[in-house]
């Protein structure tokens, strides 16, 4: 089965699933880098030149091809969950991990990297701290849905992964 990370924009799934993959020694797909690498375009080019809709239609058919393989860390990109029928897929399909963190701290991390992120990169920090509440507050009941919730504030990328593996080996 594939080992899925999903949680909000910053939260750290890129981060964690690399360093997951490289202690388990299994590959690792960002699903947001696989978009972007088949597209030949980055995910703001993306959502600049055709809109959210055309993403989100691309997001779910890359999905559909990742989800059914074996043995790999699948980082998904932040919104992933919450469109079509993705969480079920990513349910059904995968053993996930939602990385659970409070929208104070996502407001710290993503207050300097907001560039990157088409659905934040326009709003001044006050808005910013807003967006964040309310759109995690929507979020909240599809990410709640994975099959295991790490609440990754103040940890370390390591204990993070530590602690994945050790929900890991006590499935086995
Ligand atoms: N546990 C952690 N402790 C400290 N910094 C972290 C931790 N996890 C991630 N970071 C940092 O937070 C930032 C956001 O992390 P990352 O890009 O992995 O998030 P993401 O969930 O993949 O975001 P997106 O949904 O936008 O792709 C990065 O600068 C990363 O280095
Ligand atoms: O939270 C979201 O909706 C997004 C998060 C990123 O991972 C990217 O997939 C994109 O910027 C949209
Ligand atoms: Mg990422």
């Amino acid at each position: 089965m594939i080992i899925s990370l999903l949680g909000y924009m910053g939260c750290g799934k890129s981060t964690i699933g690399k360093s997951l993959a490289k202690t388990l020694l299994l590959p690792f797909t960002d699903l947001d880098n696989y978009i972007s690498f088949h597209e030949k375009k980055t995910v703001q080019q993306i959502f600049s030149e055709h809109g959210e809709i055309h993403f989100r239609k691309k997001e779910k058919y890359y999905l559909n091809e990742l989800i059914n393989q074996n043995n790999v860390v699948l980082s998904l990109g932040g919104g992933t969950p919450i469109y079509y029928d993705n969480m079920k897929l990513i349910t059904d399909k995968s053993i996930s991990f939602y990385l659970k963190m409070s929208p104070s701290e996502l407001y710290e991390r993503l207050i300097t990297e907001k560039k990157h992120r088409p659905l934040i990169s326009h709003l001044n920090d006050e808005s910013l701290k807003e967006f964040i509440a309310k759109h995690l507050f929507e979020r909240s009941a599809f990410y709640e849905q994975a099959e295991h919730i790490i609440r990754v504030s103040e940890k370390k990328p390591d204990e993070i992964c530590k602690e994945i593996i050790h929900i890991l080996q006590s499935k086995k």
